[in-house]
């Protein structure tokens, strides 16, 4: 606060040539106690003490006389921008109780005063008394004091809302007896020093700081109380105790744990690494912690594997010349990626290696005999070689298991390529059939051969027919399961003679008399849809009934992608048996083959892998990437419906070239494949893939 701020404008100037007379009206109208005498260009001569002019007037000096006499020539005067403290001190060391404010000309423009001085306290002291008590209430301790009664002076709101006491403590109330802290209070009075506790009150822990307060004459008065809570504090020093154990405990688990073990952040820099990687890279923690593990170790490829998504477990790697596995695995909080570990395996990798050996010849020993006994069964596969555990497979696989116990046919339906002939297997190495498993394509094998290839015939049955006759596929399968595949092609009037076959139970081969009791099991699969066929009259209603009595819809892939990944696993893990050294598949492809409608289903799959085995090999790579899958699966989005037009077309464009051949050769199938100048085998896979029918190529 400034002069100029407090300083009176209610004044009047005096002239040296001014009558006692009128300097007195002067004081009476401004009720000053002296008044600036100025000259005629407005500035300070001097002042005019009230109590000079009354002394004055006293001695009897005239009243029209002149004040020139009376004026103090030297008067201290004030400027309007010094401080309150500052005059206030000036006045007290002068003794003076009054005195003119100029401007910078010398001009008077205010007048100061005691009373000014004061009233400008009172202000300050109003303002602090207000900020006080605001301070005091939002003070992030408790803080309160009482008298010798034990009557409250003062008592903060942390107070209150710590110890939850009611308001009228405040204003009226006294300490109450057993109220916590008495003690203290009762302590700091006896002892009449400071002291501290420790105190729990309502869950909250204190520290509760006691203070003697006395008067002027060292008398004591009261006791003021400081409440301090730690709670939060001992918690975080628990919580910062506990962290630091398990820190201690991890840090010895990942030293004994592993031999070596790095870990990165986000972006790939070091951020706790064990005494094992250390030791192989022959480095110090201090060398590498906060450093980029891609410039420091680039052989390991961690950012590389992270990057494209591939999970490596325990992949042989030579590390500084030692036969180490490496295991790299991101860590994600949420879906957040937030950093890597890599952990390399070197040590009593020797020892490791003979047991590995050792359990893969096991592994080979349990393949083989595996293998041994499914053979004996005639069969290649068992349930065990159905990949695939989404809801559907589960249902029919548990269809097909109860199947398998009885002897009720089985008609097995799906898209081409979903795994019928892998049911038709399992169905039979499960099943209580102790002889073979015979199978026969309907399609592949032309109408007139059909029979005979299905019930055998006797010695010149026809001409051209084997010395001794031969055992059809019924009679091989005796005991055992016969499997039609493709039935829905069976030339219609060999359909009535099955029809007999089932229901009368015995058949007799061509040319022969003996009737042979039938015992065998009926696995039928097709990919057409055989109610149309009826109705085009293609298929024997009757046999469809027949066949119709446990049917299992295997469902296309596209309908349970969730299994996409596991068969994948399980193909690779096939083709690696066959030579190929894949380890696995990005994620980018992965992705890619589950956007995919996968027309050939499994099958198609299965070929897709293949080729991509093949192409991993050139390069030496050992993961199925992107750039190996074909670009029916990797079409820019937009190409789509242009690729299904052109693979209509060429499609069409196929089926009418072999349609063609075979009407250029008369049906004859192995002169048509000449013409074409493919296999025999592949013709009639052809045939069958197009659902080429002979009313097509002979008239
Ligand atoms: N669930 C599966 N798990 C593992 N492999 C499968 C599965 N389904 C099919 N396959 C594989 O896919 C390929 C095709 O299967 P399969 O020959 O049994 O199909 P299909 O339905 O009989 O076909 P088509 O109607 O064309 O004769 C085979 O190599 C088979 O091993």
């Amino acid at each position: 606060m400034l002069v100029r701020d407090v300083m009176t404008h209610q004044f009047a100037t005096l002239e040296t040539t001014d009558t006692l007379q009128y300097a007195l009206v002067q004081f009476a109208k401004t009720k000053q106690h002296i008044l600036p005498v100025v000259q005629e260009t407005g500035q300070l001569v001097g002042i005019l003490p009230k109590n000079r002019l009354i002394e004055a007037l006293a001695d009897g000096r005239a009243v029209d006389s002149y004040i020139e006499a009376l004026i103090n020539y030297e008067p201290y005067s004030l400027q309007p921008t010094e401080t309150i403290p500052d005059v206030r001190q000036k006045l007290l060391r002068l003794k003076i109780g009054h005195a003119p404010v100029l401007n910078e000309q010398q001009q008077p423009i205010g007048m100061m005063s005691t009373t000014e001085i004061l009233a400008a306290y009172n202000q300050i002291l109003e303002r602090m008394e207000s900020e006080l008590e605001l301070m005091f209430h939002h003070l992030n301790f408790g803080l309160f004091s009482v008298d010798l009664r034990g009557q409250m002076i003062s008592m903060n709101h942390f107070v209150q809302t710590l110890l939850g006491w009611p308001d009228d403590y405040f204003h009226f109330g006294e300490l109450p007896q057993d109220a916590p802290l008495v003690e203290v209070v009762q302590s700091v009075v006896n002892e009449r020093q400071s002291l501290t506790v420790r105190l729990t009150i309502n869950q909250h822990s204190l520290f509760a700081k006691g203070h003697p307060l006395y008067d002027q004459h060292d008398e004591l008065i009261g006791v003021m109380i400081v409440l301090e809570d730690v709670t939060q504090l001992e918690q975080t020093a628990k919580e910062l105790h506990f962290s630091k154990e398990w820190e201690h405990k991890l840090r010895t688990v990942v030293e004994l744990a592993y031999d070596g073990l790095i870990l990165v952040n986000e972006q790939f820099q070091i951020t706790m690494v064990n005494d094992g990687f250390c030791q192989l890279f022959n480095v110090t923690e201090r060398d590498v912690l906060n450093r980029n593990i891609t410039t420091l170790f680039p052989e390991l490829q961690v950012e590389e594997s992270i990057q494209k998504g591939v999970r490596l477990q325990n992949v042989p790697t030579l590390i500084k010349e030692k036969q180490s596995l490496i295991t790299i695995l991101p860590i994600h909080d949420g879906d957040h990626f937030v950093g890597a570990i890599c952990k390399i395996t070197y040590q009593g990798l020797t020892q490791l290696q003979k047991a590995i050996q050792k359990v893969n010849q096991l592994e080979q020993q349990v393949t083989y005999y595996e293998q041994e006994l499914t053979e004996m069964k005639g069969t290649k596969y068992t349930f065990a070689h159905i990949i695939g555990e989404s809801q559907p497979m589960q249902k029919i696989k548990r269809e097909a298991y109860a199947v398998a116990q009885s002897r009720s046919t089985v008609l097995l339906l799906g898209e081409s390529g979903t795994g019928k002939e892998l049911f038709a297997h399992a169905i039979h190495a499960s099943s209580k059939q102790t002889g073979a498993f015979i199978q026969i394509n309907c399609a592949a094998i032309p109408g007139e051969l059909l029979e005979a290839e299905l019930f055998g015939y006797a010695e010149g049955a026809f001409t051209g027919a084997k010395k001794g006759g031969k055992k059809g596929k019924f009679e091989l399968a005796q005991n055992g399961t016969l499997f039609l595949d493709e039935i829905g092609d069976m030339p219609y009037p060999l359909q009535t003679k099955l029809l007999r076959v089932l229901q009368e139970k015995e058949f007799e081969p061509l040319g022969s008399h003996q009737t042979i009791q039938l015992d065998t099991k009926i696995i039928a699969a097709t990919n057409r849809d055989l109610p149309s066929l009826i109705q085009q009259g293609k298929f024997r209603e009757d046999l469809y009934y027949r066949l119709h009595i446990m049917p299992i819809h295997i469902p296309p892939l596209r309908e349970r992608m969730e299994d996409l990944p596991s068969i994948v696993e399980e193909i690779i893990r096939d083709l690696n048996r066959s030579g190929f050294r894949i380890q696995g598949i990005t994620h980018p492809a992965l992705a890619r083959l589950l956007t995919y409608d996968w027309p050939g289903n499994v099958r198609e799959l299965y070929n897709m892998l293949e080729r991509a085995a093949n192409l991993t090999t050139i390069h030496a790579e050992y993961y199925i990437d992107l750039h190996h899958l074909p670009e029916q699966v990797t079409p820019a989005q937009q190409d789509i419906p242009v690729r299904n037009r052109y693979e209509a077309t060429k499609r069409e464009a196929e089926r009418a070239t072999i349609i063609q051949a075979l009407r250029e050769a008369n049906g004859n199938k192995a002169r048509a494949s000449r013409l074409l100048g493919i296999s025999r085998t592949w013709l009639y896979n052809q045939i069958q893939q197009f659902h080429i029918e002979e009313r097509e190529y002979l008239d």
